[in-house]
């Protein structure tokens, strides 16, 4: 049996660039685990999208054997965490499955936003934090200063972290002697009642879905009934394992403080979710691991194919990218001027994002996606109440008793030195000030209530910008509270887009309807005949725009006295624009529409 204190379960955290995926190479690489050959160039993060946005989506883990220099072998659990704040919930479940983490900090640049608040997110969890300044190679490396530095700001000893160069493989040793004399062996009795973490999970065509776990107490074996505390789903495993740098190793089970795997034909990752607790079915525990949350999706917008009679390849694409992302949720739409097209559920706007490249990239689509929207409750006249997350459904005004939008708990992390950029851009996003609290003489903790609406538009991004990517955001959703809200139609030659819709809070509306109108008139081409743009709240129109009438001569070309042929191309033009009109609407290129959703999610 597996001798439980020779086990270390750690993650790397760092700020972005400073080097952490180059370390999980070179220590993978130490550990003899993979020859450099064999070994793709970022193992960990084994995404295409992910290596070429160079973030990490979804949490993975790898076992390593490691022969310290006292001459015991050790098993180490080196596990991955994604670094964005829509996926913040994972990070949380990858850190509660370690006693450790190792903070890479850049030799040249020191301490940075993201080193601060991956701190304290494994500080929350009460992780064994192990500093290393990496990069010492370069010329500007000052590393006795920046151990100075985590000293100072962080409050880590770190005159003894070790001192390397990921690139040059130079010292990557010591940070192996580190964790596992200073992060300390887990605990957890396995011969308890089974409690296993589950911190991700990831779909199979063959194997069905692969489920990835730390036991915390008890046993799992092969064979086992088992049953997720949260969703109630039962299995019997098929197989468990370990992860090993270059696949899975089956083994007859696996004990509390360790990480691996298990099969149990699983049809859906939605029985699986990340944070719920794995227990027998024959000697359940008493209750689940804490800080299970059901994914929740945040943010909602329509997506179409560009040519319509994709529809259904679009459905299967979604169907399959839903059996391994258990926060994506869909279902079908329809729209005038799109076609037929389902309206999407995602986590945030870089889940939004991540799943419209995956749709492009992996099932060769072109998508149209229509405006992003967040839930709204609407108590109707007639006392019953609707959830909205499409526009295109929003009552009449006249039928509307009460609006109301979604609240979130937001929670930023920021030096002091940036309060007062933060809560000017707060309060302009309509956030309530709550409290603010010191964590430390650097470190403020500084709590809104905020409408989620104007948190999914870039508010992470305008927040990073102005705290020079300091301030870290965490938020939750916490209330449903009534808003002033309208629904802004947006007309073409007089008819409306019902993909351009959008509701919004009264005051934004104004604002958000003319950015909109101009971006139009920027990207829609010139027609043979005047098309006037324009906003409306119910009949009122709030904003115009006017793309002038192409001023092409059709007859220019005509020498002599055909009149045939002239009279050929002026009915032409005629028919040109009743095709317009009698369409019901102007023909926009779909580059020019897509243009326009994109760029109105930067505001
Ligand atoms: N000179 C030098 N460059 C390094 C060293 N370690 C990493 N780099 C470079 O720094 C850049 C970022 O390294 P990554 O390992 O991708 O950093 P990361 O923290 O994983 O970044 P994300 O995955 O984007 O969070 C790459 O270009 C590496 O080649 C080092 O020791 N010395």
């Amino acid at each position: 049996m597996t001798d439980q204190s020779k086990i270390r379960n750690f993650s790397i955290i760092a700020h972005i660039d400073h080097g952490k995926s180059t370390l999980s190479d070179r220590l993978i690489e130490l550990c003899g685990a993979v020859e450099q050959r064999e070994m793709e160039s970022q193992l960990l993060d084994n995404m295409d999208l992910e290596r070429e946005r160079g973030i990490t989506i979804k949490a993975r883990a790898v076992k390593l054997s490691y022969k310290a220099l006292d001459g015991e072998t050790y098993e180490l659990n080196l596990i991955d965490t994604p670094g964005h704040v829509d996926f913040n919930y994972e990070v949380s479940r990858s850190l509660a499955a370690c006693e450790g983490a190792v903070l890479v900090v850049d030799a040249a640049q020191g301490i940075e936003a993201q080193t601060l608040a991956n701190t304290y997110l494994a500080m929350e969890h009460d992780l064994e934090i192990r500093p290393v300044v990496n990069k010492i190679d370069l010329p500007a490396a000052d590393p006795a200063r920046v151990k100075q530095e985590i000293e100072d700001v962080i409050g880590l000893e770190a005159q003894d972290a070790p001192e390397i160069s990921a690139k040059m493989g130079i010292n990557i040793q010591a940070v192996l002697e580190d964790v596992v004399h200073h992060v300390p062996a887990p605990d957890g009795d396995p011969k308890a009642p089974l409690k296993a973490l589950i911190f991700d999970s990831q779909y199979d065509a063959y194997r069905g879905v692969i489920v990835f776990f730390r036991v915390m107490e008890g046993t799992v074996k092969t064979g086992m009934p088992i049953r997720m505390m949260a969703s109630g789903a039962q299995y019997e495993v098929i197989e468990c394992g370990h992860l090993l740098p270059l696949g899975m190793e089956p083994c007859k089970e696996l004990i509390a403080g360790e990480v691996g795997y298990l099969t149990a034909s699983i049809k859906n990752v939605k029985d699986t979710r990340v944070g719920d607790t794995i227990t027998g079915v024959e000697r359940p525990a008493g209750e689940a691991l804490p800080g299970y949350r059901p994914a929740q999706a945040m943010v909602y917008c329509g997506i179409y194919t560009e040519d319509g009679s994709k529809f259904p390849d679009l459905r299967d694409a979604l169907e399959k990218l839903q059996l391994n992302d258990a926060s994506l949720s869909f279902e079908p739409e329809s729209s005038a001027a799109l076609g037929f097209g389902f309206r999407c559920g995602f986590l945030g706007m870089l889940h939004m994002e991540i799943i419209q490249e995956r749709l492009e990239r992996e099932f060769d689509l072109d998508l149209i996606t229509t405006l992003p929207s967040v839930i709204y409750q609407i108590t109707k006249t007639d006392g019953t109440v609707v959830m909205v997350d499409n526009p295109h459904n929003y009552p009449d005004v006249g039928a509307i008793a009460t609006a109301e939008e979604p609240y979130a708990k937001v929670s930023i992390i920021a030096p002091p030195d940036y309060v007062g950029n933060i809560m000017p851009l707060c309060q302009d996003r309509r956030g309530e000030f709550k409290d603010m609290q010191y964590l430390d003489t650097n470190l403020v903790e500084i709590h809104y209530s905020m409408p989620l609406g104007e948190i999914i538009y870039d508010f992470f991004d305008t927040l990073k910008a102005r705290t020079k990517g300091y301030a870290s955001l965490d938020y939750e959703l916490s209330e449903y509270r009534p808003s002033e809200l309208v629904k802004v139609d947006l007309l073409l030659n007089g008819d409306q887009v019902d993909a351009l819709s959008f509701i919004a809070h009264r005051e934004k509306a104004y604002p958000r309807a003319r950015r909109l109108c101009e971006k139009l008139k920027d990207n829609i081409p010139r027609q043979l005949f005047e098309v006037p743009i324009q906003a409306a709240i119910g009949g009122k129109v709030i904003a115009r725009e006017t793309i002038k009438a192409m001023r092409k001569d059709v007859l220019a070309k005509c020498y002599g006295g055909d009149i045939t042929r002239k009279k050929k191309l002026l009915e032409k033009q005629k028919e040109g624009k009743k095709k317009m009109r009698s369409l019901g609407s102007v023909q926009i290129p779909t580059e020019a529409f897509m243009a326009v959703l994109k760029l109105d999610e930067e505001n």
